[in-house]
């Protein structure tokens, strides 16, 4: 038999008074993926994130996590962890002190596990700090250090990587990744694009408690519609001839930055895949080739620009 999927979530809607939150969402997250939340202020991610948290209860729909329905009871379901509005810690204890705490709440034997979840966070240097004096980005890991401890089939994370710097981030990144490949899904909010296309299989799109997209990465990508590119060669000036003369595509200009000969295009992906031949033909060799705005972003931007044209 199939494993069950982690979560599957049909026409869930949420109010608070007058306010329509989630307006018949549907979700499906598999085991073992990295499912990202993205959407504008208010389009519902923390109140979806707090659903599958059992911080809170659907007014109507069916959501089942780890194949188990979730009844109309405010608790975490089974093998489920983590946080949204960050994470709830003990100020005045220690990072290991709050292991503990969390843990005996947890009903767990609190000897085990701890070091190494401090150690996978990367916060064994501060273990015996206060995390009064923490710093947003070390809180987020020792809250992430809480979750991990409870071994999670799913982790639920809004905004995770909020304060974390580069090397944090990527600390971070690596955690949830090699989580989902024993299996665990992990299903995160940002509004960082980039770091939900370096960490996510899947991504969904919120806007106005309502889905706009929910798929993998790539189909986004193939949905999208023309996207800007920009290529550097071994050679700008037969390169950008061959753009301007290459069907269905639309030279925008050179690159921005000084001294930088970049060509930037519009095309449809089979266009640009077209021009890049004619290059190579032409024995000018691509260097560099990328959206000027990633596919995701560029979604979101579409997005946000119809919201605002619809109020
Ligand atoms: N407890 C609450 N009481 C009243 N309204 C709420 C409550 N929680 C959320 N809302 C409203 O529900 C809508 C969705 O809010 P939510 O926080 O889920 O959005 P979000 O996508 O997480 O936004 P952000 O990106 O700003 O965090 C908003 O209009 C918000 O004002």
């Amino acid at each position: 038999m199939d494993a069950p999927l982690a979560v599957r979530a049909r026409g869930i809607t949420k109010c608070f008074g007058e306010v329509v939150a989630l307006d018949g969402i549907d979700l499906e997250v598999g085991q073992g993926r990295i499912h990202g939340l993205a959407g504008p202020n208010g389009a519902g991610k923390t109140t979806l994130l707090g659903l599958l948290l059992g911080l809170a209860v659907a007014d109507s729909g069916r959501l089942d996590i780890l194949g188990t329905p979730v009844g109309r009871a405010l608790s975490a379901p089974e093998g489920v962890a983590g946080f949204v509005d960050g994470p709830g810690l003990y100020p005045s204890l220690t990072a290991r002190q709050n292991l503990v705490a969390l843990a005996a709440l947890h009903g767990r034997d609190t000897r085990t596990g701890i070091d190494a979840a401090l150690e996978q966070v990367g916060l064994t240097d501060v273990a015996d700090d206060r995390a009064r004096g923490f710093s947003l980005g070390m809180r987020q890991r020792l809250g992430l250090a809480a979750a991990l401890l409870t071994r999670p089939r799913l982790l639920v994370l809004d905004e995770p990587s909020n304060g974390l710097d580069p090397a944090g981030k990527k600390h971070v990144h690596g955690v949830l990744s090699r989580l989902a490949e024993t299996g665990t899904a992990v299903v995160l909010s940002s509004h960082r694009m980039d770091d939900l296309e370096a960490l996510c299989s899947d991504v969904t799109i919120l806007a106005t408690g309502r889905v706009v997209f929910s798929g993998p990465l790539g189909k986004l990508a193939a949905e999208n519609g023309e996207l800007a590119y920009r290529i550097r060669t071994s050679d700008p000036l037969t390169a950008r001839r061959l753009a301007a003369d290459a069907p269905g595509v639309v030279v925008d200009g050179t690159g921005t930055r000084p001294g930088d000969e970049a060509l930037v295009v519009r095309a449809l992906v089979p266009a640009l895949d077209e021009l890049v031949a004619r290059l190579v033909r032409a024995s000018v060799a691509v260097r560099e080739l990328a959206p000027v705005v990633s596919p995701l972003e560029a979604a979101f931007l579409t997005l946000t620009e119809q919201q605002e044209a619809d109020r």
